[in-house]
């Protein structure tokens, strides 16, 4: 069956790949092609729903980083999405071109209403067809008369050598450096001027209005990211600041760089009945 679906888990099939996602976070945990992970996840990563994955794509929604908007003041770092339980939807498509599933997560599911009182509903669309994984974040807003403003991002933990990793384009770009000791210095903005991005050093960069468009490679392989309505991006890979990640096993750092398309400078703003679209396609480069 291309579509194998417990109460915890779905797992996706097609001739040269697997996708398997977690009920919990709607997390994609797993993308194979050609027999080969492609995604990183902490060998001691939870996942019994006890806490948020690390690794694979968690959800980020409604509040990037710790939350700032008055709405969000209940909520934990990076909001809830990737720590409630998501409700498995329906088969989107089942062909010879690919294989899809839509998770749902409404205002009403699970504790959310103690946390956060807008109403909202998700729906996440994974998409695995060929050499490629598609994951497509709709927000739709629920209320008829107030507007809805949230962040999104998917963060996403590409499989990789973290110290031959070079990404590209983000020359000339406007980015916020989170790895700066004062909050004066992270607020700042800098001004990106390298051709080619690297993370063997301690890395956190908001890069905003962004192309939609990045190529992450290394000498033995590559991935292309492209997205839709993720204006801004975040890299992100801890080096050695990574063993204070409890979650995060020794070295793991060195297996991966997390490419975080999102909406997180500012506010997407819904009027009520709107549904607003974020989309992120990976496809492994050819070469590889
Ligand atoms: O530990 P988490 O809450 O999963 O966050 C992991 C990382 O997410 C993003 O990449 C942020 O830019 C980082 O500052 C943060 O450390």
């Amino acid at each position: 069956m291309p579509v194998e679906h417990t109460a915890t888990t779905t797992i996706l099939k097609h001739p040269k790949g697997s996708v398997e996602i977690l009920a919990y976070g709607a997390t994609v945990v797993s993308w194979k092609f050609k027999d080969q992970e492609r995604l990183f996840v902490s060998s001691k990563a939870f996942l019994d729903g006890s806490k948020p994955v690390r690794g694979g794509i968690p959800v980020v929604f409604p509040c990037f980083g710790a939350p700032v908007h008055p709405e969000h003041f209940k909520l934990a770092q990076h909001g809830f999405a990737r720590n409630e339980i998501w409700k498995f939807d329906s088969i989107v498509m089942d062909n010879g071109v690919g294989v899809s599933v839509r998770f749902t997560l409404d205002s009403d599911s699970g504790h959310i209403k103690e946390l956060y009182s807008k109403p909202f509903k998700l729906a996440y669309v994974i998409t695995l067809a060929g050499h490629q994984l598609s994951t497509d974040l709709h927000v739709g807003n629920t209320s008829t008369s107030d507007s809805l403003e949230f962040q999104a991002l998917l963060h996403t933990y590409i499989r990789a050598p973290a110290d031959d990793v070079c990404i590209t384009s983000l020359k000339g770009l406007s980015y916020y450096d989170k790895t700066e000791s004062t909050q004066e210095a992270r607020a700042m903005p800098k001004t990106e001027t390298r051709d080619e991005i690297l993370v063997k050093n301690f890395t956190d960069s908001v890069y905003e209005n962004a192309p939609l468009d990045y190529k992450v490679v290394w000498p033995s392989g590559g991935v292309h990211v492209k997205t839709k309505g993720f204006k801004d991006v975040v890299i992100w890979n801890p080096q050695e600041e990574g063993r204070k990640i409890g979650d995060m096993e020794v070295g793991g750092w060195k297996k991966y760089v997390c490419v975080e398309p999102g909406y997180v400078r500012g506010f997407v703003s819904l009027e009520p009945g709107e549904t607003w679209i974020g989309q992120q396609v990976i496809t492994v480069l050819e070469s590889d």
